[in-house]
């Protein structure tokens, strides 16, 4: 098998047919299979070519100086390879690469113990930044900038701060919500790289790649529907191919074809656009129970039974990005998209409003 993988390292978790077919994947199974498919290097990985090409010159560049590169900010919603791409910094760089994430850290002393025992030129992953406690953050950005970490002994008016001086290294911050981020840790990071929806084409070559690897055969058009299907994800695509594999594998077909996608995606509740329970379960709700909204993020999470933090990072965004829904001041609004692909009439005289911009954190360079 290719990259010394054994096949174990492939089998998935038990399927459960309530299970969200595109949630993030947050158990071990499910990792371990995650992490057996991503790119080894940054010329294997399929898509984001602007963010690549960027990135390969802010690394390069930083290579032939002989010192660590500016910090990183991946974002954009789950599953579009922000984790993989901060794993391909460290091994471009040819640097180890410490991981842990914005809930992990609480405290100031928990940052503290990390960053003092990085190595000169170490590149710390921090997933999930903008949960980080606000102390932690303060700490954080103090030093991004000066690499050195004031370490506060004793309480009250005895308390002392000790600097702590650091090696450089390099922060590779990863988030849905860049919103969210204190501008003066934002401002930290010299380079800021959005990712974005993959088009059909790309998840193709990524699902090529997948079943190679995975050791399943799966013809053109097999591909091609799930490709189409996946909410332009990669970790969606992945893992439609793996329900489709198991579709035919129980079904006694020795090949993942369109008739295999059709009916396994039917049986996951994966529609023709792609949109899945959740998806259209906030379709449903907008245009059924709001009228078409416009309609407050929290109501609308109520309504679904999700957190609004689930609906606003993973639903959301494919839906405003495919013209099913809008972002507006008062809230969030269904299109005649929405109606339509729901089999609904809209009210007489309704009409779209225009969306907000998502909460992307593009275009911005650091001090
Ligand atoms: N461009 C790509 N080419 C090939 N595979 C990819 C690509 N992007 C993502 N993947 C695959 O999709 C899966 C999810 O990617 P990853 O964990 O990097 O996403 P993420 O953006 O970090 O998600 P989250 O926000 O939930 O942490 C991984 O298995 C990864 O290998």
């Amino acid at each position: 098998m290719a990259d010394g993988f054994s096949s174990e390292m492939f089998e998935d978790s038990s399927i459960d047919a309530t299970a969200r077919v595109v949630d993030t994947g947050s158990d071990a199974d499910e990792r371990t299979v995650e992490a057996a498919l991503r790119p080894r290097r940054l010329s294997e990985f399929t898509g984001q070519t602007r963010v690549c090409d960027q990135l390969s010159l802010v690394l390069e560049a930083a290579k032939r100086r002989g010192t660590p590169p500016d910090h990183v900010l991946l974002s954009g919603p789950p599953g579009l390879g922000k984790t993989t791409l901060a794993m391909l910094i460290g091994t471009e760089l040819e640097r180890p690469i410490r991981i842990t994430s914005g809930p992990a850290i609480q405290h100031a002393g928990d940052l503290a113990a990390v960053l003092s025992s990085l190595m000169e030129g170490e590149v710390l992953f921090l997933d999930e930044i903008h949960r980080m406690s606000r102390s932690a953050e303060e700490m954080l950005y103090l030093a991004m900038e000066d690499f050195r970490v004031d370490v506060i002994v004793g309480k009250g008016p005895g308390a002392t701060a000790i600097p702590l001086e650091l090696p450089a290294f390099t922060v590779v911050g990863a988030t849905t919500r860049a919103g969210l981020l204190p501008a003066p840790l934002r401002d930290r990071f010299g380079f800021t790289g959005h990712l974005d929806f993959y088009a059909p084409d790309e998840l193709v070559t990524i699902l090529e790649r997948s079943a190679r690897l995975l050791e399943v055969s799966a013809d053109t058009d097999g591909i091609t529907e799930i490709a189409r299907r996946s909410r332009g994800t990669p970790r969606v695509a992945n893992r439609l191919l793996r329900r489709v594999r198991d579709w035919a594998q129980v079904h006694g077909r020795q090949v993942v074809d369109e008739e295999a996608a059709h009916a396994a995606l039917a049986l996951f509740d994966v529609d023709d656009r792609g949109l899945d329970r959740l998806d259209r379960a906030v379709l449903d709700s907008l245009c059924r129970r709001f009228g078409g909204g416009p309609v407050g993020l929290s109501t609308l999470a109520v309504a679904v039974g999700e957190e609004a933090d689930t609906v606003e990072t993973v639903a959301e965004p494919f839906l405003v990005r495919e013209g099913f829904i809008t972002r507006t001041p008062r809230g969030r609004a269904a299109t005649p998209l929405a109606w339509q692909h729901l089999g609904l009439t809209p009210p007489q005289g309704y009409t779209a409003q225009p969306s907000l911009p998502l909460d992307t954190g593009e275009g911005r360079f650091g001090a």
